[in-house]
């Protein structure tokens, strides 16, 4: 059943569009993403499914909730780690998590989760003193105090090494492990593929693509490439094989690329004409090559 239901959402901020028509849906557990280049939209979009921003336009229901009649149930059900989220330097981490959880009625036990974020041995320590992953770790035990089923976690870990970026996608499994459906603005493509169950693309303020990660690989032409050594007399062959889109020799080398089935493609059509290919290997596209032909650009590429 969908957790969260956004229809035809439309955002400007005086006459910038910031949202054109934006719909999707998010099913509860899932690790949903929305990814898209800077200035997309998808910051404006989270703002107002979270009930931060009013839309122009469309109708939004989280857990059933229209964000515009209902607040303060909304903040009960909807934790929000919001890009650039900062905390006042001296406060302690377990002075932030008390704090926070004086918010809500019926609090998540703090205590528990300080150490389930790895906090634990830095209960006393003040925020202007956590390194960056610290500090991404508090905003995600935040977003978590008020016991919400829905979090939405914004660029959580832009900024940040690659060490502390695993570490941040392994807590938000076990996030999702404990049930809460997870909304994750990103526009890293390998922190999409290795976290979101669904993506939705978002360009110029309108869901370019939306699918799991395999799924918009799988729409490429070229979702795998084969490489082999061969003699010519297969290359006709190939051409005609199921899911080739394209066969380009190099000398004894030949690169095949297609779909998800041309591997065996390829090997069948070989092993009919009793040609052993050599040094086969293959190449899976990736979702960067995947963003760069939904948005003709890298999702990485700031210009
Ligand atoms: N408060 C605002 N006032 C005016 N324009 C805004 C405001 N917030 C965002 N915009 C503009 O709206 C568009 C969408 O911005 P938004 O922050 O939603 O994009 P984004 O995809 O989250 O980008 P980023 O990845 O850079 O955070 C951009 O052109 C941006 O400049």
């Amino acid at each position: 059943m969908a957790i969260i239901e956004i229809t035809n959402l439309r955002k400007r901020y005086g006459s910038q569009v910031a949202v054109e028509d934006v719909s999707f849906a998010v099913e509860e557990g899932e690790i949903f993403g929305v990814a898209g280049r800077n200035g997309a939209g998808k910051t404006t979009t989270v703002e107002c499914l979270s009930g931060l921003r009013v839309p122009d336009g469309g109708t939004i229901r989280v857990t059933g909730l229209d964000p515009r009649d209902d607040r303060a149930e909304l903040r009960r059900r909807v934790g929000v780690q919001l890009q650039d989220c900062t905390l006042p330097d001296k406060i302690r981490v377990h002075e932030a998590l008390r704090l926070y959880a004086s918010f809500y009625r019926r609090p998540a036990p703090w205590e528990e989760l300080l150490e389930e974020v790895g906090l634990g041995a830095k209960r006393d320590t003040a925020f202007a003193k956590l390194s960056g992953g610290q500090r991404q770790r508090l905003s995600i035990a935040l977003a978590l105090v008020g016991a919400p089923r829905v979090a939405i976690l914004d660029e959580l870990t832009t900024g940040l090494d690659p060490h502390a970026r695993r570490e941040t996608w392994e807590l938000i499994e076990q996030v999702r492990a404990r049930g809460v459906t997870i909304v994750l603005v990103t526009h890293f493509m390998e922190e999409a593929e290795r976290l979101c169950d669904r993506l939705a693309v978002i360009d110029g303020g309108r869901v370019a693509a939306l699918d799991t990660p395999a799924g918009l690989i799988g729409r490429l032409d070229g979702a795998q490439r084969v490489t082999f050594r061969c003699p010519p007399d297969a290359d006709e062959a190939l051409r005609s094989a199921g899911e080739v889109s394209r066969v380009v020799r190099d000398g004894e080398n030949v690169t095949v690329t297609g779909g998800e089935g041309v591997l065996l493609a390829v090997t069948t059509a070989l092993a009919e004409r009793r040609i052993v290919p050599l040094g086969l290997h293959v190449e899976r596209a990736t979702l960067d090559d995947a963003f760069l032909a939904i948005t003709g650009r890298a999702a990485t590429d700031h210009s």
